[in-house]
């Protein structure tokens, strides 16, 4: 069996992992939290998360890893606060989450839902700044900082339509960035583009997270990508009654090399645990 870090208590990630802005107002911990949902049908509750356990410390890189169905997005929901715990403490800053707040925002895997098709790109990215009544000069600074931050810079005035897929993916993560929430959760944000663009957007993830140190816990079901991405990777047990079965701590330096066999043990000890 892989030697993991067996404890849901967040260890501390390694020193290189840490970016320089970490703030313990980003941090999330979690406590015995399950979550059921009423059975359509009517017959018995389904026990989607049973007793989760869990801290990620402000400006860490958290992987959620787990095969489908399990309640990856589901525990995604709850920290967002889209979604109503049926037990169990979840804090984040040591607060209660209760409901969605501006310190967490979501990127989903579809960006296409999440942006509005008769706004530009800048117009999309300006959309949250804009309800806040912030100053136009105020507004295009930032636009500017997080389009160019996305690689976008010279497509401010096209329209979602005019988009590739990957550069529609951007759009969504620099709106969200615009925004600066300390916590950004993101849901197989890049399942749905090609390997290349894939590849590229993993690596602009990276560099923006060493950039902002943002908390961010990114759920996938691709083990390449956890150990691409993540300072730590938790695995969630199949469901039903899932919870984080093991955390695996990645000592690795960015950018992640593919051809490392560090990289290579590690991917073997995770995938191993699937064996299992
Ligand atoms: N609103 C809901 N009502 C009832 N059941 C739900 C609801 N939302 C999710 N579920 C159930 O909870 C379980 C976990 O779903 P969830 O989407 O969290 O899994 P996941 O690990 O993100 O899956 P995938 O990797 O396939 O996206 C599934 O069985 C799903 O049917």
């Amino acid at each position: 069996m892989a030697t993991a870090t067996r404890t849901a208590s967040g260890s501390e990630p390694a020193a290189a992992q840490r970016p320089l802005t970490a703030e313990p107002s980003h941090e999330i911990d979690i406590h015995q939290l399950s979550k059921s949902f009423p059975h359509a049908a009517g017959g018995e509750a389904q026990h989607i998360l049973r007793e989760v356990d869990l801290t990620v410390q402000g400006g860490e890189f958290f992987i959620l890893l787990g095969p489908s169905g399990c309640g990856k997005s589901t525990l995604l929901g709850l920290i967002a606060g889209f979604v109503s715990k049926t037990s169990g403490r979840l804090l984040v800053g040591g607060h209660e989450v209760e409901r969605p707040g501006p310190d967490r925002a979501v990127v989903f895997q579809q960006a296409d839902s999440s942006l509005f098709p008769w706004l530009t790109v800048r117009e999309n990215v300006e959309f949250g700044l804009r309800m806040k009544k912030r100053k136009a000069a105020e507004r295009r600074a930032v636009s500017d900082r997080y389009i160019g931050l996305v690689g976008l810079a010279g497509h401010e005035d096209k329209f979602p339509r005019e988009l590739s897929g990957g550069m529609k993916q951007r759009v969504q993560l620099a709106r969200v960035l615009a925004n600066d929430p300390a916590i950004l959760l993101m849901d197989e944000p890049f399942g749905a583009l090609d390997a290349m663009t894939r590849r590229t957007m993993q690596r602009e993830l990276v560099r923006i997270w060493r950039d902002t140190g943002k908390t961010v816990i990114f759920v996938t079901h691709d083990i390449q990508e956890a150990l691409l991405l993540g300072g730590r990777i938790g695995i969630m047990s199949p469901g039903p009654s899932s919870r984080i079965s093991h955390i695996y701590d990645v000592p690795l330096a960015y950018p992640r090399d593919l051809a490392d066999p560090a990289f290579h043990e590690l991917y073997a000890r995770v995938q191993g645990h699937f064996d299992e």
